[in-house]
């Protein structure tokens, strides 16, 4: 599938109704010979309907597959002889691992894990049949309720990327061409404004076998809080990210002007999100005029700034040394042991 293809198809957020199946009829029988010993009421009751679960699946990538309506299984009636009808089979929606569950903007579940599930809507009980009215009192009961109606609940879901770093930057400031040069990813890059319009994972792999996951997001220019350009309701997808690496483009003129300004976009959407652990990534270091902004870059800021080139690959293994540090930083921080991200 090309590039084009895979950005079309990619959803980052649906709206979704849930409808539980109901619950099946109870049935109103007997058998033979109603009021002697032997006979009686045999009416079964019906199965329960089918709930609908919200199941992460890290196989699934994006919410595009998700419809706009879930209905669940209904149960079966109950039946004479006593039979019970069957229950409604649950339905499930898989959903990408980092999908957050929200109903009427308030989040209700976060799916982070392999496996995991909400269950959203619960199927309705099914009816009960004429048998289970059977009394002393009444030894002939003529009573069958039906199933009660599924729960019903409209839903939002939203993707939220998992990574451990997420890239931040102007358009063509290098994102994309940096986390090819740096994992397995191959987003695609291009000498034009906005060419990410999804975000993209890549993992750099470490000797130790260690992986750190980074994340390539759509560029961010000033006043994206107010709409302009792709606006910042991707910054969602840095949202976890432990630790930020801004990407600036060293060939500009005052290239730490546009630190402040992606510092200040990202406090807008969340405020905080900018002071992030972090590193500046000054790159395309490879144009002579970059080479003169860097000394210039250094003495704009007190973070650590890394220089490279995305295009030639110079300067990456400190990048990727760097990132290392930072992870590891992270886990030691983490005092109950658990590598836990999210
Ligand atoms: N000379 C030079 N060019 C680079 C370097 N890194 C990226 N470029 C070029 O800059 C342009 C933009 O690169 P991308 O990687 O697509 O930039 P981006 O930040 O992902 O852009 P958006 O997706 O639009 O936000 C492309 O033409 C790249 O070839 C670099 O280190 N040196
Ligand atoms: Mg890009």
């Amino acid at each position: 599938m090309s590039e084009k293809t895979l950005t079309r198809h990619f959803v980052d957020h649906r709206r979704v109704k849930l409808v539980a199946g109901s619950g099946g009829k109870g049935a109103c029988s007997f058998h033979s010979e109603p009021r002697k010993e032997w006979g009686g009421p045999d009416g079964g009751n019906g199965g329960d309907g089918g709930s609908v679960i919200i199941k992460a699946d890290r196989f699934v990538k994006s919410l595009a597959h998700v419809v706009p309506v879930y209905k669940g299984e209904d149960g079966e009636s109950g039946g004479n002889k006593n039979c019970y009808g069957r229950n409604g089979r649950p339905t499930y929606i898989s959903v990408p691992l980092g999908t957050i569950v929200k109903e009427q903007g308030k989040t209700i579940a976060d799916l982070s894990e392999h496996g995991q599930e909400y269950l959203a809507v619960f199927g309705g009980t099914g009816g009960k049949g004429n048998r289970f009215f059977l009394s002393n009192e009444n030894r002939a009961p003529m009573t069958a309720t039906s199933g009660m109606e599924g729960q019903e609940r409209v839903l939002q879901l939203e993707l939220r990327t998992m990574a451990h770093a997420g890239l931040v930057g102007f358009p063509n400031s290098g994102k994309s061409s940096l986390l090819r040069a740096i994992s397995n990813a191959r987003p695609a890059v291009a000498a034009y404004p906005f060419t990410t319009l999804n975000p993209h994972v890549g993992i750099v792999k470490y000797r130790d076998h260690e992986q750190v996951a980074v994340a390539d997001i759509p560029g961010i220019i000033c006043g994206a809080h107010l709409n302009r350009g792709l606006g910042i309701s991707f910054l969602r997808h840095i949202e976890r990210c432990r630790f930020l690496l801004f990407v600036l483009d060293l060939s500009t003129p005052e290239p730490w002007t546009q630190l402040q300004h992606l510092r200040y976009e990202l406090d807008q959407y969340e405020p905080g999100l900018s002071q992030r652990p972090q590193a500046i990534i000054a790159n395309k270091i490879d144009l002579p005029e970059a080479r003169e902004n860097l000394q210039t870059l250094r003495s704009h800021v007190t973070e650590r700034v890394i220089p490279v080139s995305a295009l030639t690959g110079q300067n990456t293994e400190e990048l990727i040394l760097h990132l290392r540090e930072l992870y590891d930083g992270f886990l030691q921080v983490d005092s109950s042991g658990r590598l836990t991200w999210w």
